[in-house]
């Protein structure tokens, strides 16, 4: 097994805005995850959150603990979210194992010391996108499946963002330290995400793209309300959205995403959210 691992610095609102292409993908873009038979982590000085993937093929993965963590083992002081966007696959905590079908997610709380990824079948395999968070207390390990989870219809054909957002590791589902996650599903014919568009200084957040056809792209928005800039993705590559920035897109196709976040509270509803026609 593989274990691949980077840290991405916090940037500010001032310097982002002399930023070229390039170095905006390098700072905020994630273009390496779902390696066969990888774990890949990245690091990020937004609230510590660590967002990345494990595709066990071959061989089993385990959850290995990173040099700038600094402990023994990755949860010892984190809680983790996973979803699983491949086959059917298993997720081993200290000996209690988990089935993950499609799209179903587990919760993982502080202080567990083993945690292993498998898949049921290597032609099929599950493909684990993972998000952790530091935590002061540990909850309860938790499954929730894609039936379990919290479902909000928002926008219309009309305006082209009509998307099912289920919340899934959240309050009332899942007792968390700072974690909130969830994947949101537009509708055939719907390709905005997240628009109107908001920010909340209060938590950074990541989005992770997927269903994305093969020729298909999306156009990720990020910046200050008044200044924004983008990022063209692809099918499964993930961006980080710092507290200060707008996080929306918009796609050449309908598509899936899977949002993550963590910071100061953990009330989903806390967005301050900008008018469309005040965007620039
Ligand atoms: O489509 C949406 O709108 C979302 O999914 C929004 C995210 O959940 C989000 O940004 C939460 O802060
Ligand atoms: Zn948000």
């Amino acid at each position: 097994m593989k274990l691949h691992y980077e840290t991405r610095y916090a940037s500010n609102p001032q310097s982002v805005k002399n930023y070229d292409t390039q170095q905006l993908r390098d700072e905020f873009l994630i273009e390496n995850l779902m390696q066969e038979d990888q774990l890949v982590l990245v690091y990020s000085h937004y609230d510590r959150y660590i967002a990345g993937s494990a595709v066990p093929v071959k061989e089993a993965i385990n959850l290995e603990t990173i040099d700038p963590l600094k402990s023994t083992c990755f949860l010892d002081r984190r809680e983790i979210g996973i979803i699983n966007i491949g086959g059917s696959g298993t997720i081993e905590v200290d000996g209690v194992v988990y089935i993950l079908e499609h799209k179903d997610a587990l919760y993982i709380g502080s202080g567990k010391k083993e945690v292993i990824f498998k898949s049921e079948d290597k032609n099929n395999p599950a493909k684990f996108y993972l998000n952790s968070a530091p935590a002061h207390k540990s909850y309860s390990t938790k499954k929730v499946s894609k039936s379990e989870a919290n479902k909000i219809e928002l926008g219309s054909l009309e305006t082209a963002n009509h998307r099912t957002v289920n919340q899934m590791i959240i309050g009332g589902i899942v007792d968390t330290c700072q974690l909130q996650m969830g994947m949101t599903e537009l509708k055939a014919g719907s390709v905005w995400n997240t628009m109107p568009a908001h920010v909340h200084d209060r938590r950074m957040e990541v989005y992770y793209y997927l269903d994305i056809p093969q020729d298909q792209a999306v156009c990720h928005f990020m910046g200050q309300p008044q200044e924004t800039r983008h990022i063209w993705m692809r099918n499964d590559q993930a961006v980080i959205s710092p507290p200060w920035s707008i996080h929306s897109g918009s796609g050449t196709s309908n598509y899936t995403f899977i949002w993550g976040m963590a910071g100061e509270n953990l009330d989903y509803s806390d967005m301050d959210v900008a008018k469309i026609t005040e965007l620039r």
